[in-house]
């Protein structure tokens, strides 16, 4: 079973409008979709459709909170969220014709001690692998992360910002940076799928396993022990982008969970990103099956 921990869910808000977004403005947009969001609670979301045993934790409070838990219930998303006493963020998309727009609160304060109240959820739960993902609510720093990966057996998988990435101590099976973040977290500059493989190596050396990056228009790559692949992006319309990265990992682990090898994990991860960004908000769309294979080796 894959556990996963959004240590700052949120209720995702998008919002489309077919004009520019400009200022002293009242723009006035016809619909609003919500969806229950956060990193770690969107890869649970995308495990769930692609058959793979999973549950959401992490902490939820206040009446976006009750939003949160109820949405994942009402989804058939198996969850078991520590409560907190301050409210859950609302994450804003603004769909405009000049571009995406995405606003996202900082979030409630989480104590160590819910950390902790994590780590015995996580431990009731006896996952074989644990997913870390979002960024860290006021209160915590990486020490969080690191005490919830050395706080069982379990492996973990982390999708955290480049800087966090750096900061981290314990062992992990896998990160998921995307390009940016890789640059920030070794400090070298990413031009190309190989410049992608030598960070990702030296991103290795620090104690993750494999890593999955994402690389935009130019697909991923996955670097482990046994090389790196490298799959393209496939054609599409892109709507918006958000959720992307987390159905690009989800559709990685589900593959693994599943026995496949790297390449077809690879290639279910980016066939699931390719779905997540031809539809608005975090919802979890129809997912195609995997595409004929397009996977190299770099
Ligand atoms: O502020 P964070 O935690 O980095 O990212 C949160 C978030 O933007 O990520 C998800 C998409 O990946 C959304 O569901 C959510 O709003």
């Amino acid at each position: 079973m894959i556990a996963t921990v959004t240590l700052n869910p949120a209720v995702d808000q998008t919002v489309r409008t077919d004009r520019p977004l400009s200022p002293d403005e009242v723009i006035r947009v016809d619909d609003a979709q919500f969806d229950a969001g956060g990193k770690g609670i969107n890869v649970s979301k995308y495990l769930t459709a692609m058959g793979a045993e999973t549950v959401a934790t992490g902490v939820v409070g206040g009446f976006l909170g009750r939003f949160v838990t109820e949405r994942l219930a009402a989804e058939g998303i198996e969850s078991r969220f520590v409560d907190i006493d301050g409210t859950t963020r609302l994450n804003s998309t603004v769909l405009a014709t000049d571009g995406e727009y995405k606003l996202n609160q900082r979030g409630p304060t989480v104590s160590a001690a819910e950390i902790d109240a994590i780590a015995e959820r996580l431990s009731s739960l006896a996952p074989e692998t644990v997913v870390v993902a979002g960024s860290l609510p006021p209160g915590l720093d990486t020490d969080a992360i690191d005490r919830l990966a050395e706080a069982g057996p379990w492996e973990t998988v982390v999708d955290v910002d480049g800087p966090l990435l750096a900061d981290l101590d314990a062992d992990y099976a896998l990160c998921k940076p995307n390009a940016p973040e890789l640059e920030a977290a070794t400090g070298r500059t990413i031009e190309d799928r190989e410049s992608a493989v030598d960070a990702a190596e030296e991103l290795r050396a620090t104690g993750f396993d494999r890593v999955l990056a994402s690389l935009g228009a130019d697909g991923a790559v996955l670097v482990t022990d046994d090389g790196a692949v490298h799959q393209p992006a496939l054609d599409c319309e892109v709507v918006d982008t958000v959720g992307a990265g987390d159905a690009l990992l989800s559709g990685v682990l589900a593959a693994v969970d599943a026995g496949a090898d790297e390449a077809v994990a690879l290639q279910t991860g980016v066939v699931a990103a390719t779905a997540a960004v031809s539809t608005p908000g975090t919802n979890v769309p129809e997912l195609p099956e995997p595409a004929p294979n397009g996977v190299e080796p770099v």
